[in-house]
């Protein structure tokens, strides 16, 4: 597995080996024993996956507040998505900066998300699926989340924006919660 850094947020691009022959081909989606030798503690304790149906739908953006912040590890297993990070740790070098990556269904190239970041995608393709492992159990009461379009951030997604859900059009503004953004800007 090759790990790339995605930036200096502690973030990664990871690359497990596609191993391919005539009935198609096996990959390792998950690897324990390399993500400890690479120097990441990183333990799963749920795994998720979402199928969206068309192109062009927004899914986030999301994070779980403190003191449940969760680490993520982010593979699209069919399709293709853009995928925009967002970073919310107040003590961080790198704080409210945005990285965003093409994760490709036929790669299966995957992201290791570090506990602090917001995290979304928009659907390049149709019936796209998403799967994470996830280093916290979902915990409603925390789970947070920003606009797509909140001007704090200013994220640019590459296409028009074609379904979002009701609860995706709710949140309030990030500046409200994090007032570092308000001054900074992303
Ligand atoms: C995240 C989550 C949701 N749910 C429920 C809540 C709701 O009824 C239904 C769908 O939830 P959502 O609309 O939040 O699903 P979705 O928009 O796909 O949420 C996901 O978005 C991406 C961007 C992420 O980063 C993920 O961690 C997760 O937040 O599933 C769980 O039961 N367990 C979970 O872990």
């Amino acid at each position: 597995m090759r790990f790339d850094p995605i930036g200096d947020c502690g973030a990664y691009r990871v690359y497990p080996p596609v191993r391919r022959d005539d009935r198609g081909s096996f990959q390792r989606t998950w690897c324990a024993v390399a993500f400890e030798e690479f120097g990441i503690t990183f333990k799963a304790v749920q795994g998720n996956s979402s199928l969206t149906k068309f192109r062009g739908i927004v899914r986030g953006m999301h994070f779980q507040r403190a003191p449940r912040e969760d680490a993520k590890v982010i593979r699209c297993s069919r399709g293709r998505i853009h995928d925009v990070i967002v970073d919310l740790r107040a003590d961080s070098g790198t704080r409210g900066h945005v990285y965003v990556n093409e994760l490709d269904g036929d790669e299966g190239t995957m992201l290791f998300v570090p506990a602090g970041f917001a995290h979304g995608f928009q659907t390049l393709s149709d019936n796209t699926v998403v799967e994470y492992l996830m280093g916290e159990s979902y915990v409603p009461e925390l789970y947070d989340g920003f606009r797509y379009d909140d001007e704090a951030v200013g994220i640019s997604w590459p296409e028009p924006v074609r379904g979002i859900s009701e609860n995706d059009l709710r949140w309030s503004s990030l500046a409200e919660r994090f007032p570092w953004f308000r001054a900074e800007g992303a």
